[in-house]
């Protein structure tokens, strides 16, 4: 069932053509995810480049050619290109030691091993007397080609030094004489006036010039619709110098006299990754919390009613993020309290609804918010009734074997995790997992992690254990999860 509701949503929303260097960055990881090295994707990239020099050499003869390289991955698509074309002379705008990357240092390390013959030329340029003399031989040709490999999508606020000076100095030569041709890769460094772009797999948000190429370099769809390690390097990072509940405060509402257990797990995992967690229950799961970290707020009844909407309403204004849902029960009075609570909480409160949550809402009247993730089970996601051809705002993650995560606007499929995680309880850490990643993240994000999480989890315990491990054995590997790629 779920991979059928994906190939159906995978036709329904529409593949997006402009994505953020963000994006880009997770579907650079999960191609890694997926068993393509970046270094793959240089080589192809530069491959590209270095087509469409030799596509402009056609026109303007057997120019001279210099490539300006930055210290990332950009400037070893740089060093890609040096190779493929042969002939040309590379400036590496900064120490060899600060080259960031395993990729982009192996393509510079190749290239030095053919200077010696004369048709690469590798110039270290540090400092502006070095930059200036390159910048004037270039000034007094005729005609050349000039390859901006300086930054691309890794670029973040202004264009700090030397790139400033070779860009204000490269766009003066570009004004005099315009058989200085300028060809941006990937994307164009600064207000650099390209004469065109070679951007990789999709155009990119921050690309600005309109007489752009895009060049595919062997990413496969797959890599746009897993789930993998890309989607958990893009979280927010846990800032060291922060305060306690800077890190998300988090409160689970659920539990009644008949279920204890499923806002304790909750609440437990949301734990290992928000620093502040409370639960909201009845006095016979209250009694039953023992574990110091997690703050309690008793409610009155055997289960969650009307009457404890105004109050949690306003106890809610403390948290970034509501689970709600977990054991609550089925009976008029959740029925009364989720509908009452979900229609008068804070319009932009984050909310997790799982559950019996889900099984009370009345869908007939209630309004799908984009700040609302639900996390049903197949018999949950049936009964939701959710209309494929006018999908929610809100994010729905469908368990299963295959993970669906989807809104109106992204699907993606989690296929981390294992038959033993069919124990009771592990619906419930997914919900404190993704409550926990909310309370920092936006919620498709949130969604698509926490399944990756619970799911990698539970693949790490069944190395270990084999089937038999435990709700609490899942809660306890998270932290090694978010270790080995967060
Ligand atoms: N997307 C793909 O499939 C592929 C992309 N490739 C190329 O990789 C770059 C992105 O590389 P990355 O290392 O992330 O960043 P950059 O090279 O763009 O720059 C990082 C480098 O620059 C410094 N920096 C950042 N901002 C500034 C600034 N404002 N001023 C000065 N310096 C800055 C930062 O410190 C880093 O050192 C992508 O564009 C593609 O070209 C892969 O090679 C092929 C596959
Ligand atoms: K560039």
């Amino acid at each position: 069932m779920n991979l059928k509701l994906f190939k159906i949503l995978t036709k329904k929303i529409k593949e997006k053509e402009i994505i953020s260097p963000k994006e880009m960055e997770i579907i650079d990881n999960n191609c890694e995810y997926l068993g393509i090295p970046k270094i793959l994707l240089m080589e192809n990239a530069g491959k590209c480049v270095s087509d469409e020099i030799d596509n402009l050499r056609v026109e303007l003869g057997d120019v001279p050619i210099f490539i300006f390289c930055g210290t990332g991955n950009n400037g070893g698509d740089g060093f890609a290109t040096a190779r493929h074309l042969g002939k040309c002379k590379v400036i590496l705008l900064g120490k060899e030691e600060n080259i960031k990357t395993y990729e982009a240092r192996e393509n510079f390390k190749i290239l030095k091993n053919l200077t010696e013959f004369g048709n690469i030329e590798i110039k270290n340029a540090t400092y502006p007397n070095e930059i200036l003399e390159i910048l004037n031989e270039i000034e007094n040709l005729d005609k050349a080609i000039v390859v901006d490999a300086m930054l691309g999508t890794g670029i973040r606020g202004e264009l700090r030094e030397p790139y400033g000076t070779v860009v204000e100095k490269l766009n003066k030569i570009k004004r005099k004489n315009d058989n200085i041709k300028i060809i941006s890769v990937d994307v164009e460094t600064g207000n650099l006036n390209a004469d065109k772009v070679i951007t990789f797999h999709k155009r990119k948000t921050i690309n600005k010039l309109n007489n752009l190429i895009v060049k595919p370099i062997g990413i496969p769809k797959e890599a746009e619709y897993v789930v993998g390690w890309g989607d958990l390097k893009a979280l927010s990072k846990r800032d060291p110098n922060s305060h306690k509940g800077e890190n998300g405060k988090v409160l689970v509402i659920g539990g009644s006299k008949e279920f204890f257990g499923a806002p304790i797990l909750a609440g437990l995992a949301a734990l290992k990754l928000a620093d502040i967690v409370s639960i909201a229950s009845v006095k016979d799961v209250v009694k039953k919390i023992t574990n110091p970290e997690l703050i309690t707020y008793k409610l009155k009844g055997d289960y969650i009613g009307e009457k404890c909407i105004d109050k949690l309403i306003e106890i809610s204004k403390k948290y970034d993020c509501i689970v709600l849902g977990n054991g609550l029960g089925v009976n008029e009075e959740t029925k009364g309290f989720v509908n009452g609570f979900l229609e008068g909480i804070d319009k932009d409160k984050k909310v997790v609804i799982d559950a019996d949550a889900i099984k009370v809402i009345d869908y007939e009247k209630f309004e799908f918010r984009e700040n609302f993730i639900f996390t049903p089970h197949r018999r949950e996601f049936e009964y939701m009734g959710v209309n494929l051809d006018n999908l929610p705002s809100s994010t729905i993650v469908l368990k299963g074997k295959y993970d669906i995560i989807f809104n109106k606007n992204n699907v993606k499929i989690n296929k981390t995790g294992n038959s033993g995680m069919t124990i009771g309880g592990t619906g419930d850490i997914l919900c404190g997992i993704i409550g926990g990643l909310y309370a920092k993240n936006e919620a498709f994000l949130s969604a698509c992690c926490g399944c990756f999480i619970n799911g990698y989890a539970g693949d790490l315990l069944l190395k270990e254990k084999g089937y038999y491990y435990t709700p609490m054995d899942i809660i306890e590997k998270i932290p090694h999860v978010l270790k080995l790629f967060g």
